[in-house]
Parts: structure tokens; sequence; C-alpha cells
């Protein structure tokens, strides 16, 4: 078996038949030609034993957006071990050497990724920062506000000539949602591809535009699917993500999506904690929220990374932070900050705060209280009151959201 690699452009179609079997597909010509824009070889590591693939993990430079900032962030994605060489220790190998070079590169203070199963990343100081609620909705009756004429109108079309339209209006409301990654050109081509054999029996996907007083303000993409038990229509809305800018298309587009024809159910897999529909709709119970997880964090260079976000408070902790893959992160740091920027040094001053790198994770994007933390036994308060003096430091004014799973 080879050490880890880092492969050639050309050695994508290999890479994504190793996926594929991973993740229990076929290979797909279509899904490649979608998926090889957004692969950066020189991002990705990838074990051979002999000629054939058998380990990969990627990762793809993009900005993300945490509390008050845009930070530069390891996209982490495409990890996959073959079945015959699982459990070995090839993904504990690919993810040590991951780190260490995003570390070492010092571009990128934070990783993140979205995992397929829970419990794989903790280890590897990844903690879960963003979650989501899983809607799946019984539409039947469910009701929202009347209509005032300050809604505007809708237009629905295919996504594909709006990509420009799409991207001002995400980017505008990216700014203030913690999860949310930039998007590029390649980013929303991947985001806008739409191959059928990953449509899972529903209809291409379809954008509805909403047009307020100034022009283009909010849209939805969704896919819509038949289902005719009894002769009884019964179709379902999947929604896959609602951006707007006002109460009133924000309203405006829920209102034609939970009321589609001949539809009785309506998912929506990206929900916000905070998620405004909840407290519009006559009866949130019909919405049947399952808490799930999303975005996960694993703060890579710990000074950069806590200077880099801002905090709704001023803040001023010394924190001991143990971090056993890392070993440059292990130690105590001074942060002071608040709403307008914050510094992070390494100090001998006493520890108020001690923490494992995963907690860090947990807190970075403001989602976690540092009490819930305490709880779990991943924060400790050294110095009494000092969970009561952060938690308007650390939590945010809106939750992050895992926006897109990449
Ligand atoms: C960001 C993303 O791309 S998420 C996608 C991840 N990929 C997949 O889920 C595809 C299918 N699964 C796989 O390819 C592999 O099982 C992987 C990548 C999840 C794990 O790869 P492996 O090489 O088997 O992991 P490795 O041998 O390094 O395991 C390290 C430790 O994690 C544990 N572990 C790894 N995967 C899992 C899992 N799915 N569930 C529970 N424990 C796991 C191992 O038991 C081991 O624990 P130990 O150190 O206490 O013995």
């Amino acid at each position: 078996m080879t050490d880890a690699v880092v492969p050639r452009a050309e050695d994508f179609d290999e890479i994504a038949a190793l996926l594929a079997l991973a993740f229990h597909g076929d290979p797909d010509p279509d899904v490649h030609e979608v998926e090889r824009p957004i692969f950066e070889p020189d991002r990705s590591l990838l074990v051979r034993d002999g000629r054939t693939a058998v380990a990969h993990a990627a990762a793809f430079g993009r900005d993300l957006t945490v509390p008050g900032a845009q930070v530069p962030a390891a996209h982490v994605s495409m990890v996959a071990v073959a079945p015959t060489h699982r459990r070995r220790g090839l993904l504990s190998g690919l993810m040590r050497r991951q780190l260490r070079e995003i570390h070492d590169a010092r571009r990128e203070p934070v990783a993140v990724l979205w995992a397929s199963e829970g419990r794989i990343y903790p280890r590897f100081g990844y903690g879960s920062a963003a979650q989501r609620l899983v809607l799946s909705a019984d539409t039947t009756g469910l009701r929202l506000p009347a209509p005032t004429p300050a809604e505007g109108t809708l237009r629905l079309d295919r996504p594909a000539a709006h990509a420009g339209e799409l991207a001002r209006v995400y980017e505008q409301a990216r700014a203030d949602r913690p999860g949310w990654s930039r998007r590029d050109e390649r980013w929303w081509a991947y985001v806008l591809a739409d191959v059928k054999s990953r449509r899972g029996g529903a209809t291409e996907r379809r954008v509805l535009l909403h047009d307020g007083p100034d022009g283009l303000d909010g849209y939805a993409l969704y896919r819509t699917r038949e289902d005719w038990p009894g002769d009884i229509p019964r179709g379902e809305v999947q929604v896959g993500e609602v951006v707007a800018h006002t109460p009133e298309a924000y309203l405006a587009l829920w209102r034609l999506l939970l009321s589609v024809d001949l539809t009785r159910r309506l998912t929506f897999p990206v929900a916000a904690l905070d998620e405004p529909l909840l407290r519009l709709v006559d009866e949130p119970r019909q919405l049947a929220p399952v808490l799930a997880d999303g975005l996960w964090v694993r703060v890579v260079d710990v000074p950069a990374a806590l200077a880099a976000r801002r905090y709704a408070a001023d803040v001023d902790v010394v924190v001991e932070v143990a971090d056993d893959l890392l070993p440059e992160n292990t130690g105590r740091w001074r942060l002071v900050g608040g709403p307008t920027g914050a510094e992070c040094t390494a100090t001998t001053a006493p520890a108020e705060l001690a923490c494992d790198v995963r907690a860090l994770g947990e807190l970075y994007l403001g989602g976690a209280t540092p009490a819930a933390l305490a709880a779990t036994g991943r924060v400790r308060e050294v110095t009494p009151d000092t969970l009561t003096r952060l938690t308007p430091a650390l939590t945010w004014h809106r939750s992050p959201t895992p926006m897109e799973n990449f």
C-alpha cells in the first residue's frame, strides 16, 4: 500500500468510482461531469493498494460565514475507504495528514464538513456546529397568515436561466448567516446541477422567484413528486433552499410551496433552528421537525480562528485548550474581543475555562451555549461565573444554518 499521494486531475474518474463504491452507487458519468469542476486535485489525498484506489479525502477552498465575518475554510468532502480496506486506520491517516497540511499552510483557520454518520469525526476534533431541522410536513389544511398587499409577485422557471440573479440574492443574505459558504460560478453550477439519476423519482428542479418593490428579493429551489395512492392525490413538495430578504418574500414563497395542488406533503431538510416558518404556520406540529446535525467545524488554528470571528458582547477570557492531533493548539489562550474585532494570543495567565478542540468547534458558529457544553464535560468552568459571562459574547443573534451539503 502506498502512503497518501496528491492525485492528478486525470485520477478523478478513479476517485469517483471509489466514492460510488463506498456510497453504494454505480459510477455515473453524468455525476462525474458535475463533480469534476469542483475537484481540486492538489487539495486531495489518495491512497492506492497496488494500482487500485482504496482511500480518498478532498478539501475545497471556500469562504464560510461565521459570526460577524467571512473566514477561509477547508471544506472537507469526498471521503471514502474501500470496503476491502476499512477499519485499518486509513481514514485516520488521511485526517491527520489533511489537518496538518491545512494548519501548516496557514490560510484556513477552520475546516468544515457534512458527516455521513455523526460518530465518525469527533475523534478528529470536529464539533457539531450548525444543527438543522429536517421538516417532513403534512400540509393538509396548514395555514399561513393572510397575504398582505406588500407581498409581490412570483415567477416559476428553470434555475439555470437565473444563476446570476440567484447568486446576488444568496450573496446578500449570506453575510448575516453563519454556516453558509461562498459560491463562485463553479459552485453555483454544482448546486444547480440536476442529474436525472439523483432525482429519486421527483421532477426536475424548479426555481420560484419573488419580485418585491425593488426587484428580485427571494427565491426557492424545489421539486415535486407525484403520488396517487388509491387514486387520491398525495404528492410531495421537496424544498432544497429558500432565501428571502423580506418577510413578505419569505411568506409568499412558503405560501406557494405549502399549497401546491395535488400535494399533501412537504420536505425541507435544512431548516434553521430559528426557522421563521415554525412561528408562521397555524399548526407547527404538522411540520414534524426532527433535529439533525449538519455542519461540523474543526478549529485548525486556535488563535487565528478565535480572532477571525466577532463576538456579540465584549469578552476577555483565558481558555485552556487540549488538541491531541495538532499540539500547537494545546495551551492557554487569551481572547479579547467584541462586536468589531478580536485578538487571541498565547498566555501564561491562569485559565478561566478549559475545553477540548471539539468543543471549540461546537461553539465557533455561535449555535451552542458554553453551559450546554459544560453539561457534556467537554467545557470546564475553572473560575466561577465564566460560563454566564461568556454566553452573550459567544452566541449570535441568528442560529447558524447548514445551508448546503457539499
Ligand atoms: C466528509 C465526508 O465525506 S463524510 C463521508 C464518509 N464516507 C463514508 O461514509 C463512506 C462509507 N464509509 C467509509 O468509506 C469508511 O468506513 C470511513 C471513511 C467512514 C471510515 O474509514 P476507515 O478507514 O474504516 O476508518 P479508520 O479505520 O481510520 O477508523 C478510525 C476509527 O474510527 C472508527 N470508525 C470509522 N468509521 C466509522 C463508522 N462509520 N462508524 C463508527 N466508527 C467508525 C473506527 O472504528 C476506528 O475506531 P478505533 O480507532 O477506536 O478503532
